[in-house]
């Protein structure tokens, strides 16, 4: 009930938004009619700014990530946007603008609606401000004066590549090599996806060839933009500043999942797990920045957990996945070896490979949404659930390079759990090398 109250707000709220934004596009565009080339068009701009001043000196931060990226290398790329907004803020006040959720390749659910998802749904928004200043996209829109995005910067790599096969970090403005996704409109702002809010318009729209860490951008959006607002498109391309350091580790320990998810994970664990926080000896603090469980302190439930990920990871034929039959042998040598009853298994598979794994593994244990739950939670929703619930197994065993798997063993980092019941995986029937995955130690 809390989530349904929850997105009915934002909703009357959006209609609202759209009404006004409607109302200034026209009045500008009445005001900008005569401006029929590039340059009229930005002289009046520059007199004409649709960007309210806010009140304080704020400049806002949005990022956007390649469209077929999922779900959590999203979360990643959030990690490396917090790491330029913490620089950014040594010379301004700067604030990241989260970018909604939606439209995700992966998540398929069929007559659901998934655009325009605020990250309060899926994480808890309070707990991210605990490390850097973040506001929801539609807070942005109220606070900015209107759907406008100044300057957009469409990230790229370098059309030479490396310069004599050496690697340099770098950034300079750059004609743009792919096709851009943003197109004029008639009064010559710029449209694009913007996350499903059609009214969002930009006024500028450049590109920058960027090679780096995310902190290298600083000092071109401090020194060369007067925009107030400034968005990075396909953000993924600059690289943490400092992968597994104490900053990566602090904004992913302030990435707290939602309330509600955790609630309903935790309510699975109990009733069909056996599994509590106290007997499992995974006790979790609300508040993230107290939050210290000594690595190896964590028991976990009495099960198996298993992030079996399928669909475009096997049509690939790629040989580091197994077959269903080679994940199942593992999956039954495992419960033998750590003496588990039960195994609760996270999976994308389609209705062909679940029947078939359920026929071969019948005390296999899933969580299974309703329709109702589903619309509810989303994709992504369940998703974190399933992650929840991997995390708190006794033992874990995910897909080889699936950033799925990789949140689930930095969840379980978190927990507090000695990092050989974590940092395992499936290896592929065929496979000769299955070398396990990295243990990435958490840095308080
Ligand atoms: C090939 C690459 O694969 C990468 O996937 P990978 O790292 O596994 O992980 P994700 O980026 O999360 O993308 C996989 C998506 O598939 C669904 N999914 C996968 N496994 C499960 C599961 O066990 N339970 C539930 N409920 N949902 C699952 C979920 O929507 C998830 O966000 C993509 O991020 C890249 O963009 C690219 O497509």
């Amino acid at each position: 009930m809390a989530n349904r109250r929850g997105t009915a707000v934002p909703l009357i709220f959006h209609h609202i938004l759209r009404y006004f934004s409607v109302l200034i596009l026209s009045v500008l565009s009445y005001n900008l009619n005569s401006a029929s080339d590039d340059d009229a068009f930005r002289a009046g701009q520059s007199m004409l700014s649709p960007v309210a001043a806010p009140s304080r000196d704020v400049r806002y931060l949005l990022y956007d990530v390649n469209p077929p990226e999922g779900f959590n290398l999203r979360r990643d790329v959030y990690i490396r946007m917090a790491s330029l907004l913490k620089t950014l803020r040594k010379e301004g006040d700067w604030v990241l603008v989260l970018p909604p959720w939606g439209r995700l390749y992966h998540w398929q659910s069929p007559d659901i609606h998934q655009v325009r998802i605020p990250w309060g749904e899926f994480f808890s928004v309070t707990s991210l401000q605990a490390k850097i200043p973040v506001i929801e996209y539609e807070e942005f829109i109220a606070e900015s004066g209107g759907p406008f995005i100044d300057q957009i910067l469409v990230l790229q790599s370098y059309a030479e590549g490396w310069t004599d096969g050496k690697w340099e970090e770098k950034v300079d403005e750059r004609p743009c090599i792919e096709r851009l996704m943003y197109s004029k409109d008639k009064q010559n702002y710029y449209r694009g996806w913007f996350w499903g809010y059609e009214e969002t318009r930009a006024l500028n729209v450049t590109c920058l060839s960027a090679q780096g860490h995310a902190s290298i951008l600083a000092p071109f959006l401090q020194n060369n933009l007067s925009a107030t607002s400034v968005m990075l498109d396909r953000a993924e391309t600059v690289l943490h500043d400092h992968y597994a350091g104490k900053d990566y580790w602090d904004t992913r320990r302030s990435m707290v999942f939602a309330k509600h998810l955790r609630i309903i994970g935790d309510e699975f664990r109990a009733k069909y797990l056996n599994s509590t926080d106290k007997q499992d000896q995974t006790p979790y603090n609300e508040d993230w920045t107290q939050m210290k469980n000594r690595l190896g302190s964590a028991k976990g439930g009495p099960y198996l957990g298993v992030h079996l990920r399928r669909k475009d990871f096997i049509w690939g034929h790629r040989e580091d996945v197994p077959s269903l039959n080679g994940a199942v042998k593992k999956i039954q040598s495992l419960m033998k070896k750590h003496k588990l009853q039960q195994v609760f298994v996270a999976t994308d598979a389609d209705e062909e490979e679940l029947a078939k794994l359920k026929r071969m593994l019948p005390e296999m244990v899933r969580y299974e949404p309703t329709w109702e739950d589903l619309e509810l939670l989303k994709d992504g929703g369940v998703a974190i659930i399933d992650q929840w619930i991997c995390a708190h197994a006794r033992f874990f065993i995910g897909t080889s390079v699936s950033t799925f798997s990789f949140r689930i063993h930095e969840e379980r980092e978190i927990l507090g759990f000695d990092p050989k019941t974590t940092y395992n995986r499936f290896c592929g029937d065929d496979e000769n090398e299955c070398e396990q995955p990295t243990h990435w130690k958490i840095v308080y």
